[in-house]
Order: C-alpha cells, then structure tokens, then sequence
C-alpha cells in the first residue's frame, strides 16, 4: 500500500515519520504528473506547492484550521490528501472535480475562488467571524507573489495590519506570476532571497557611523541608527511596518525546516507572514524548465514533455496578437497592456518586436484599464488584452476612468464565452451584459479570426472605447486577408426565399450557423456589431420575418438578444423574438463542447428550435 492511500484524512499526515512524509511526497507528484499528462490541468504550481501542503496538514488541523487557497489553482495536492484521491482522475471534466476549491465538493475547501488576491480579506472576514463567535481554530490564507501584488491584496493586509487579528499568511514565492513576475514587489522579494536587503543595511550601516555626530546629541542618533538598523535588516520591513510580523524566509522543499517554521508561528499572536521560497514545477523536468508553458495545459507526453492537441487552424488568441504586432508597425501610438497574461492573450510577439509600447502591468486590472486611460489621455492609442472574466474587476475603472471621458481605449477581451475546463469562476458570460449598459462604449464580435484581424487592424481609426470580444480557441482556419469593414454594420450571409425565419447570431456561432442556415433556408445576419445594433438591417428583418431568432455565447440576461428585445419593444413588429444565450446559472466545467451542449446553444440546439418554428 502506497503512503498516499494511507492518508484517509489529512490529520493522517500527522502519523507519518520523516521517510514516509518524502514518500508522500513523491506519490503526490507522481499522482499529478500522471493525471494532468492525460486529463491536462495547472502542473507547474502543483508541484512546487507539495511539501508545503504537507507541512501545512501535518502541522495544522484541517478543517478546525481553514487553509485558503489564493487563484487555487495549486490545490490539487490538498484535494489529494483530503479524500479525493478515488475521483481525482476526473479533474477538470464534466461531472468530475473542479480544478479549483470548491465548498461543495469537500469539508476542507472553505472558499470557492479561481480569480487571485482574494485570500488575505476572505481569511481576514473569516478570522473575524470566528472572533465574535468565539469559534475557536486557526485561519490560514496561503497566496503566491504574483497574487499578492494586486491591489486587493494590498487591500487586506492594510486591514489585517490594523485589525491586529490572529491571521497566518504564507506568502508562496516561487518568483514567477505564469510568465516572469513583475513589478517592484517581486524585485524586493527577490533581494530578501538573495541577501540583498542584509548586504545593503551593511552598506548603509558604515555610511551612517561616518556621518555619525559627537557630543550630547550621540544618544539621540544612536537610537535613530539603532531603528535604521531594524529597519534594514529585518528582510520583510514591509510587512513589519504594516503590522505583519514577517518570518523566513524559509525553504518550501524541506519538510524538515518548513514543519519547525510552521510549529513556531502557529504559537505567534497578531497577524503574520511566513515567506517559503519554491520552485514551480519541482519533480518534473520538463515544468521545471518551462513553468509558463506548464502553468496550465492540455494532455501531454509525460515522457517527452510534449502537448497534445497543436491543431492545424491557429486560435483567435494567435491571430489578435498577429493583427496587433501589424498594428504596431503601422502606427507608431500603439501600445499593447496585459495583466500577467503575455501568452495566454498571444502578444508576447508584440513585447519583442517594440518592447518600449508592451507594458505588464502583474495580476492589477483595474491598474490596467485607468493606466490605459492615462496613456489616451496622452494621445497614444493603448489596447488591453485581458480575458472576459477578469475584465470584471475592472468595472468601475471601464466607466469612471474611460468611457465617462470617451477616451480612445481598445479593449481586446479574449476568452469570452464557455472557456471548458477552468469553468464557472472562468467563464466570459457577463460582459456584453455589464457592458452594454455603458455610455460611449461600443462593443464588436468577429464571425471568424479574419474578421477579428481586420477589426483590429481598424481600431485605431474608431474614436471613443471599443470592445472586441472573441472566444477561447482555434478559429475555422479561413485566410487572413486584409479587406476594411464597415464595423458597425451588419451583413446578410444567407437570404432565404421562404422569409418565415431569420437568424442573428454574433462571434464565432454566425460562421458555425452558416451551412445550418443554407440547408434549413434561414436567413443568417452577421451581428457584429452589438452596440450600436445596425438600427436599418435589423428594423427591416423585425419588419419581414414572422419569427427572429438571436444567439449567442454570453448571459442570455442582458446581452446581444436582450437589446435586440429592448430594439423590438422600441417599435411595433410583428416578429416573434426567440433568444438563445447562456443559462441564469453560473456553468460548470467540462470540455467546451459538452458544455456548450448542456447550455443549449449548439448546433444541435439551433437546429431543433428552427424545426419547432418552420
Ligand atoms: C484576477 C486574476 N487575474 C489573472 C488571473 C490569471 N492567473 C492565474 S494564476 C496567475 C499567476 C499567479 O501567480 P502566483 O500567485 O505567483 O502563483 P503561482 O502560479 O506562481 O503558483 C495568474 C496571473 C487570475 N486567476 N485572476
Ligand atoms: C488559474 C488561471 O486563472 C489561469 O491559469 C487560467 O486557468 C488560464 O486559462 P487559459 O488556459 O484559458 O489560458
Ligand atoms: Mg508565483
């Protein structure tokens, strides 16, 4: 019997001796490399975050004590050790478990998270509310050093620091966000791990004794060193002066110091942070000297290394980031903005090719989107890229910071729609609906990756914010060719003769829906343009047509179909409206296929419904 089936419970950590603690060590790796390499999933993190998982249940009492799990993407070796290693296979897929904590799923997951820097004011609150019950255990958030440089982050420890509360915070430094870290923060971590802080209060030290004062003031500025000297040395006097108390840093790969570490701070009152340096993909070679590529993937090759599923038609992701590098050559004003995600929105080509005009701004949205307002403000033209559902915490920033002021910011909002495994903390079903709403804002889906280059390659030559929001995979593999068009008009692919049913769908579904269309004798319109609706297609299809058909990836409440209702309520037409959208309900995670099956706005579903009104 292997050490991992022993571990019933996580409290079985506890019995473990020191062999068989690195015993479980290695199964745990061994379990994830195996399963992600057929099912995919985060590899990276995972196994750079074992021995402390294990340090962290064999030291505290899960769940009395409430571990939380910053982004948690890194939770699998907990779900390991906390009784779901019978369905861990089934990671990530429909029916099976969620590749992040989910409240449902376990006792020991105590928060439902997938976006970052949430730990710090959810342990926070939790601490709290366990202090006016008198409820009695330990609150732990465990959070990475790309994650804490957010500004939410920043946001909890200021409380934390005042609310002076039992609260531990390990601080997971890996020095890596999924591309390199960046930003001061990570640059100070960085010097604490290298002595640095320690060489400069050396340093520093000497110049102050040469400038030291004689006579009676001598005590006054020996007392004034002697708090320099703290300051100095101590590596985490960041956190200090917030009132952190700062401990490490420590190795997060040696259970013999990190349990001792772990021992002495769960005595320690007040808020605190233990630093544990570790290496992302620690065990596996190929992740350990590629972590961004193996931060999260599809099935691989456990023996090569290599990712399956490199698909002939490039993605919509290749081809924004193909169209925004031509963009830059053209015009001088372009500047692209991510926030930590340079791959997984495909403009590392552009941070190559004019590296002065690609900023990374680290996990900070909001800081993206009024940074982007600054630069318009200065005349450039900036475009973020940024997936649907961390568009969201930049809500106010989008209003209040850009389109209040129309400033000529291009918002490339990638992932929009069912993104499959990552599921419901990840999926773009909301911002049509959040941002239709907004005044100036005028917003754009492509039918297919040509549309989406030549959209792109316009953007500039539109005034005021504009959002073009296209989907998480590969496009149809039509050709990129450079053609202008009229953005905010509409097209008619297919004119049915019978004029009982139109369709206007928008994104990828109006290319999808083409040959449905052709074979049922549907009319099919391209509604690229959501806001402004092509006011003159669409009164004379409400004019024409008996029935009206709308569809597309995004909350059916509030998106492309609800202003085409709010269009239709505007006048007196005679056509029945039919909207197909995404459910009322947050969607779970599986494959985009099934998902989207189960969510009824595939094929099959269009097909059905044209059939109940021909
Ligand atoms: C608000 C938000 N923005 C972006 C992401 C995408 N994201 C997931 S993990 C990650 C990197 C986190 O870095 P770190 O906290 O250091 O954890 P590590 O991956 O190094 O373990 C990013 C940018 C996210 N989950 N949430
Ligand atoms: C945890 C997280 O937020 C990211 O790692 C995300 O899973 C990336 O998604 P993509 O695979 O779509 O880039
Ligand atoms: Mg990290």
């Amino acid at each position: 019997m292997s050490v991992l089936d022993r571990i019933e419970e996580p409290g079985d950590v506890k019995t473990l001796d020191g062999q068989e603690m690195t015993q479980l060590c290695a199964e745990l790796r061994e379990t994830i490399i195996d399963t992600t390499s057929r099912v995919g999933g985060h590899v990276a993190s995972n196994l750079g975050i074992v021995e402390l998982t294990v340090a962290l249940h064999r030291v505290f009492e899960s769940p009395r004590d409430k571990i939380i799990w910053d982004v948690g993407h890194q939770c699998y070796p907990h779900k390991l050790l906390t009784g779901r290693r019978q369905q861990f296979g089934t990671i990530r897929q429909l029916g099976g478990l969620s590749g992040f904590p989910k409240r449902h799923e376990s006792p020991h997951d105590h928060l439902d998270v997938g976006h970052s820097s949430t730990s710090i004011s959810a342990a926070l609150g939790m601490r709290v509310g366990r202090d006016i019950q008198q409820i009695p255990g330990k609150v732990i958030a465990v959070i990475g050093d790309g994650s804490i440089g957010a500004g939410m982050a920043f946001e909890g420890l200021n409380h934390a620091g005042h609310l002076d509360k039992d609260l531990i915070i390990i601080l997971n430094d890996n020095e890596m966000s999924i591309a390199e870290n960046v930003g001061a923060l990570s640059n100070y971590f960085s010097k604490i791990i290298t002595g640095q802080v320690y060489n400069r209060f050396r340093k520093d030290l000497e110049n102050m004794l040469h400038i030291l004062p004689r006579g009676e003031r001598l005590v006054r500025a020996a007392k004034k060193v002697e708090e320099g000297i703290k300051g100095f040395m101590t590596p985490g006097i960041l956190f200090e002066e917030l009132n952190i108390k700062y401990f490490g840093p420590v190795d997060g790969h040696d259970l013999e110091s990190l349990i001792p570490f772990l021992e002495n701070i769960k005595r320690i009152e007040g808020p605190l942070l233990l630093h544990v340096i570790t290496k992302k993909g620690t065990g596996y070679a190929p992740a350990e000297t590629n972590p961004e590529k193996f931060h999260g993937v599809g099935p691989f090759d456990r023996e090569s290394g290599v990712i399956h599923g490199a698909t002939a038609t490039p993605s919509y992701t290749a081809i924004a980031g193909q169209a925004i590098v031509e963009l830059g050559r053209r015009d001088q004003r372009t500047i692209a903005i991510t926030a930590a995600m340079p791959e997984g929105t495909g403009i590392q080509n552009f941070k190559t090719a004019y590296p002065e005009r690609f900023f990374d701004v680290g996990i900070a949205e909001q800081h993206a989107v009024t940074f982007a307002a600054g630069l318009a403000l200065e005349g450039l033209r900036p475009h973020v890229f940024i997936y649907s559902t961390f568009f969201q915490r930049a809500y106010d920033q989008i209003i209040h910071d850009v389109c209040l002021q129309n400033l000529p910011v291009v918002f490339c909002i990638d992932r929009a729609g069912i993104v499959g495994n990552d599921g419901e903390t990840h999926n773009g079903s909301f911002d049509l609906s959040f941002l239709r709403c907004i005044p100036n804002m005028r917003i754009f889906s492509p039918r297919d990756e040509n549309e989406l280059y030549n959209m792109l390659l316009q953007a500039n030559t539109l005034d005021g914010p504009i959002t073009i929001r296209y989907a998480r995979g590969n496009g149809f593999g039509v050709p990129i060719v450079e053609s202008p068009i009229n953005m905010e008009s509409w097209e008619i692919l297919h004119h049915s003769k019978k004029k009982r049913i139109a369709l206007i769908a928008t994104g990828y579904l109006v290319t999808e829906s083409l040959n449905l269309c052709q074979e049922h004798d549907i009319t099919l319109v391209n509604g690229r343009s959501i806001k402004p609706l092509d006011g003159p297609c669409l009164q004379g299809i409400l004019q024409e047509y008996p029935h009206v058909i709308t569809i597309e990836e995004n909350s059916a409440i509030g998106g492309f179909g609800s202003a085409i209702a709010e269009f239709h309520c505007s006048g007196n037409f005679p056509a029945h409206l039919h909207l197909m959208g995404l459910p009322d309900v947050f969607v779970e995670h599986g494959d985009q296929k099934s998902i989207r099956q189960k969510c009824g706005i595939s094929l099959d579903a269009l097909k059905q419904k044209v059939e109940e009104l021909q």
